[in-house]
């Protein structure tokens, strides 16, 4: 086993899982630098879930891949080191917001503080700071069904950000919004991040999205792959805007 370079908070070699047989990563290597923004792109089911979980220690990686933070194999990690290092120093971004609904707004940004041990006041207090800075803390004491989506997926940001972890992941985290709202709420997560030296690793298929990181990384079945971007144009003239070919399109991509 060699030790990742000192620079790089997360570094993975060789990455190879498969869901119940069927292969979704087969050797991905990647290394992400401290305080960056990485995104990681590709068409549906390129991988890019699996690679996240992979990376957070969510899933153990098959055939002796390694994934090493800051130096420590979180491959050899038993579940229980591998939660407490999910719980204190990651946090993570659902496409669809994932709030508690007997929890209030601030109660449900505070949970990771209060999950470690923080008491409530200074979890409080750090939970309001963020809903703050991500303009939603006029909604603290509100219940998670009342708020929009959009509301939703900042408190779910405000709760991935609240215990100032080493790196975020964010799975599709405007997926589910607006246009005008995810830009907002995309720009807001990098900002706050940015200001904070939090690493951000950030999975989408939305070049809009992609281009606010520093780096981009794309995945095509399961591999690294060199995008190769074609000119835009549907295949099917019945169906202008077939969103599934728009994105085939952009996924036609070179192995490297
Ligand atoms: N829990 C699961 N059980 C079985 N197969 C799965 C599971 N999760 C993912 N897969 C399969 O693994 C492959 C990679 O999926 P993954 O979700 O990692 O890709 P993705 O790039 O994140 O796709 P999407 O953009 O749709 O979320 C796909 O073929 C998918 O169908």
């Amino acid at each position: 086993m060699v030790a990742p370079p000192d620079n790089d908070v997360l570094w993975a070699r060789a990455l190879h899982f498969s869901h119940s047989g069927s292969p979704a990563l087969t050797g991905v290597s990647l290394g992400v630098r401290e305080g960056e923004i990485l995104a990681v792109t590709g068409p549906r089911g390129a991988g890019k879930t699996t690679l996240l979980q992979c990376l957070s220690g969510q899933l153990l990686p098959d055939r002796g891949g390694e994934v090493w933070f800051n130096s420590a194999p979180v491959h050899t990690m038993g579940a229980l080191v591998r939660e407490r290092l999910r719980r204190d120093r990651f946090g993570w971004i659902d496409p669809e917001p994932v709030l508690v609904p007997e929890l209030n707004v601030w109660e449900n940004t505070a949970l990771p503080l209060m999950l470690r041990g923080t008491g409530r006041r200074p979890a409080k207090t750090a939970a309001h700071e963020w809903l703050d800075r991500l303009d939603v803390g006029q909604l603290a004491r509100k219940r998670p069904h009342t708020l929009t989506m959009a509301e939703r997926q900042r408190v779910a940001i405000a709760r991935a950000l609240v215990h100032a972890p080493d790196v975020v992941f964010a799975d599709e985290p405007t997926a589910t919004l607006h246009r005008a709202d995810r830009a907002h709420v995309l720009r807001t997560l990098t900002a706050a991040a940015r200001s904070h030296a939090i690493t951000v690793v950030l999975a989408t298929h939305d070049s809009e999205v992609s281009a606010l990181a520093d780096r981009t990384v794309s995945l095509l079945d399961g591999r690294r792959v060199t995008t190769v971007h074609l000119p835009a144009g549907p295949a099917d003239p019945n169906d202008p805007k077939d969103p599934k070919e728009t994105e085939g399109r952009a996924a036609c991509s070179v192995s490297v």
